[in-house]
């Protein structure tokens, strides 16, 4: 299969790379609702990444600033959207050092410990953070972790054979399981990667073979329960693994890039933890594609039947976990059914493969993302059928609003303005905004429907229906509700980047959409 699409603008073989650009030079010029859809994210994502050269150039004129300036300066640039143009030489130098060098060291020792925190939580605290913050009382944060360190047994051959078993059978479905070739947005250096869409098939399957094996296997007493009986080793092993295979992908960008889109900061530490590269392949796989969807989301949903299956082997059938699980396989197809979207969203567009989006993907969407389920088996609730019902259509419903309000952004933008959102015209703001290379592109920025009622209405049900996966856990612990209080941090974090990322790229277009649409998640509030 092909993998990139050089230089589309040369090549010019790309119809609808191309008919984005005849749009955007204003030649009337036929477009097609697809059309629209690609103009608008090609644009977006060679606007973010041409801001971020041109902040980069700033820099470089700013005395002090020794270390190299490259594309991942660019990128982190626009990720942080941190201002350097006015600040001395020192502060500038005092902030990289921080940001590119302290805080990654920090997030690469100390976040592979949270997903052991989760488990040492569950498996001896009975899920109360307080019992597990005793173990530092009085003594160092360090000698706290080394005790617990000490519980979590080295992966055992079965774990390792399973890991190694379920990523041969993801990589190969990766080539093998039909789909529709699609492209993800144009890349700073003109490239256009080429996916093949065969996602949502791959989850169907792999849900189904999981069901079949659990069937088929439990005559001959084998369970896959056997992964949460030995959760310590499979996170001790992904820790370790997603270590490893960072440095790999480090090595893989420094001396052998898949393609122009690559580059050093000139720090190892920072390299190492953001990435080199922006969509690295092997073999023909892409290492993104794999980590974030067929590796994260996907562990994510075969960790939830598996706390399902020992649930109902230690208790029967228990209706929270019924609730719980249920909601979190919804929500999971929906992104599965979606996924050639999210390969064109910021954390494939901008994010390189490093640390920060290997490792979580790897290990803190299995260690956090399925930790309500975990919580659940040792901690069952009968919640009764009103209240199941209850929290089960109000969930289903959140997931609902949350693709609606993802699907009117996608939809207003295909059908270039001419839809009805909820029943009526849309309120669109046609956009304009300007390339480094001077070209004045458009896009629409929809004022109505979800999008009217605040900047980033989408993230209040993204937070409801993970409470509503959350809360059939009830009040015992705060526990259960560690992925709720993370995705508040994570959400609220985002519209802010988010923000100052659109206000840079449409400046007065944005400001009149924020007149419009006043609040940035929750109306009239925040
Ligand atoms: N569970 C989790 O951990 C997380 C889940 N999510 C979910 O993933 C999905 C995607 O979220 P996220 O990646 O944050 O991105 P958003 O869906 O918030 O999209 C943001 C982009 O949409 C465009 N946009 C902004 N306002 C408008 C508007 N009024 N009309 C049209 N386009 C607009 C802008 O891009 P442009 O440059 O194209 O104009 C903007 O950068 C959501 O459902 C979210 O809830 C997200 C993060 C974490
Ligand atoms: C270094 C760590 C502390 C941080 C790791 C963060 C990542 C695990 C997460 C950052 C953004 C997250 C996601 C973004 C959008 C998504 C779409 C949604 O429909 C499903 C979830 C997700 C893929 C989500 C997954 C975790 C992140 C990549």
């Amino acid at each position: 299969m092909e993998t990139f699409v050089t230089s589309v603008r040369e090549r010019g073989g790309d119809e609808r790379v191309r008919g984005h650009y005849d749009a955007e030079s204003h030649q009337k010029a036929p477009v097609t609702s697809l059309q629209a859809k690609t103009m608008v994210d090609t644009a977006e994502a060679e606007q973010l990444l041409r801001q971020g050269l041109g902040k980069r150039g700033n820099r470089q004129e700013s005395p002090g600033d020794t270390a190299a300036t490259t594309d991942s300066d660019m990128l982190s640039n626009g990720i942080h959207g941190y201002e350097q143009l006015t600040q001395s030489a020192t502060l500038q130098w005092v902030k990289r050092l921080v940001t590119m060098t302290l805080v990654p060291i920090f997030l690469i020792m100390f976040v592979p410990n949270l997903v052991i925190l989760i488990w040492y939580t569950v498996m001896h605290c009975e899920g109360s953070y307080m019992k597990m913050y005793s173990v530092f009382q009085g003594r160092s944060v360090l000698a706290g972790l080394r005790d617990i360190w000490s519980l979590v047994n080295y992966p055992s051959a079965p774990i390792v054979w399973i890991l190694i078993g379920y990523c041969a059978y993801a990589l190969a479905m990766m080539k093998l399981l039909p789909g529709k070739t699609v492209t993800g947005p144009l890349t700073p250096k003109g490239n256009t990667p080429v996916y093949k869409d065969n996602g949502f098939v791959f989850f169907v399957l792999t849900i189904v073979l999981f069901w079949a094996l659990t069937l088929a296997l439990r005559p001959f007493g084998l369970s896959p329960s056997i992964l949460y009986d030995r959760f310590d080793e499979v996170l001790s092993l992904l820790n370790i693994f997603s270590l490893f295979f960072c440095a790999v992908l480090y090595l893989k960008g420094r001396f052998c890039p898949s393609s122009t889109d690559s580059g050093s900061s000139g720090n190892l530490i920072f390299d190492y933890y953001w990435g080199m590269e922006l969509y690295p392949r092997v073999f023909g796989f892409d290492i993104k594609v794999f980590t974030n969807c067929r590796f994260g989301m996907m562990v994510w949903a075969l960790l939830v039947c598996v706390h399902a299956v020992k649930s109902f082997e230690l208790h029967g059938f228990v209706d929270s976990m019924f609730v719980s699980a249920f909601l979190q396989i919804l929500y999971i197809t929906k992104f599965f059914w979606w996924e050639a979207g999210y390969l064109r969203t910021i954390d494939i567009m901008l994010d390189r493969a490093g640390f920060y989006i290997c490792w979580g993907c790897l290990v803190y969407i299995p260690g956090l993302y399925a930790s309500v389920s975990y919580y659940l088996v040792e901690h069952p609730v009968n919640l009764g059928p009103f209240v199941t019902l209850l929290f089960l259509a109000l969930g289903a419903l959140s997931i609902y609003i949350n693709f609606d309000a993802d699907n009117q952004k996608q939809e207003v933008r295909y059908a270039d303005g001419n839809c009805l959102i909820w029943g009526r015209k849309p309120d669109i703001i046609r956009a304009k905004y300007q390339l480094e290379n001077g070209d004045v592109r458009e896009s629409i920025l929809l004022a109505s429907g979800w999008w009217g009622l605040s900047r980033h209405f989408h993230y209040i049900p993204e937070i409801m229906l993970a409470f509503f996966w959350s809360v059939p856990a009830l009040g015992d612990n705060i526990m259960p509700y560690s992925y709720v209080i993370w995705l508040v941090i994570l959400l609220t974090h985002r519209s802010y980047r988010d923000d100052t990322k659109c206000g840079k790229k449409y400046g007065s277009f944005w400001n009149q959409y924020c007149k419009k649409v006043p609040h940035k998640i929750v109306p009239y509030l925040f």
